[in-house]
């Protein structure tokens, strides 16, 4: 693997939605992240990979506020909203949540008495992750895949300005993970900043998106194109 900067400098003048600083997280002495630094701008959107185990999800809960660093600084833009869909969804059997109740708990406290908007909304998100039917039903009663695209439609809803997402397509089949990834490029091309855990390298498609490789350390941040050149040219692995 090739090394970039630890540290990646602003080099646009696009408004910075997050800056880590000699960030790290230990777990019982564990260095899950070990001092990294990146900034992430407004209209990014950013590939989080590495292997497993090597600080993607700790790094997203981080972000979150889920997280405490250890050391050094993070700071994330909240202002417009954050959507954050995480890698494990906790639908503990016998707890009589629906999936309407998870959604609406995606929405803004302010907006919440907005309920003919709301309603509206989730019908046309349902529609648009085709689950319609499952709007009453209990979350615990659906499939991995189905409760997936109900938390996808929980991290969304509230049209956030910053979405991190943590192996979002990866209980969805095939037809619908593309599907799904063509939604992600429409919302990204309204301006939406988004992270995108994954381990799947057929989705770097478009090669002006960034590429985050973290294995306790930021061992490259760049373009796709130039993550592809390096990995292509024998470098690096994944
Ligand atoms: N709450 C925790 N307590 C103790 N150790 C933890 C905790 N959360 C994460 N870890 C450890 O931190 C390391 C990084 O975990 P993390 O979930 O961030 O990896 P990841 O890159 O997201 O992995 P994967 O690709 O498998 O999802 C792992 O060794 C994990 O065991």
């Amino acid at each position: 693997m090739q090394t970039s900067s630890n540290k990646t400098s602003k080099t646009s003048n696009k408004h910075c939605l997050i800056d880590v600083e000699h960030l790290s997280v230990h777990f019982e002495g564990y260095k899950a992240l070990d001092d990294i630094s990146f900034q992430v701008d407004e209209g990014d959107f950013v590939y989080v990979i590495g292997p497993n185990g090597s600080g993607k999800s700790t790094l997203l809960a981080t972000l979150t506020g889920l997280l405490e660093p250890t050391s050094g600084k993070v700071r994330v833009d909240t202002k417009g909203g954050i959507g954050y869909l995480p890698q494990k969804l906790f639908n503990k059997r016998n707890i009589p949540i629906t999936v309407e109740e998870v959604i609406y708990s995606g929405f803004d406290k302010q907006y919440l008495h907005i309920k003919e908007v709301q309603r509206k909304q989730i019908e046309k998100w349902l529609h648009t992750m085709q689950i319609e039917h499952t709007l009453k039903m209990p979350i615990d009663k659906l499939s991995g895949g189905q409760q997936q695209r109900v938390y996808l439609i929980r991290a969304l809803i509230n049209k956030p300005r910053l979405v991190l997402l943590d192996e979002p397509t990866s209980a969805l089949d095939p037809g619908f993970r593309d599907h799904f990834n063509q939604l992600l490029e429409s919302l990204h091309r309204l301006g939406i900043t988004i992270l995108y855990i994954t381990h799947d390298l057929h989705e770097y498609q478009d090669e002006n998106k960034k590429v985050l490789y973290v294995d306790q350390k930021i061992h490259y941040y760049g373009s796709v194109k130039e993550y592809k050149c390096i990995h292509e040219g024998g470098h690096t692995h994944v």
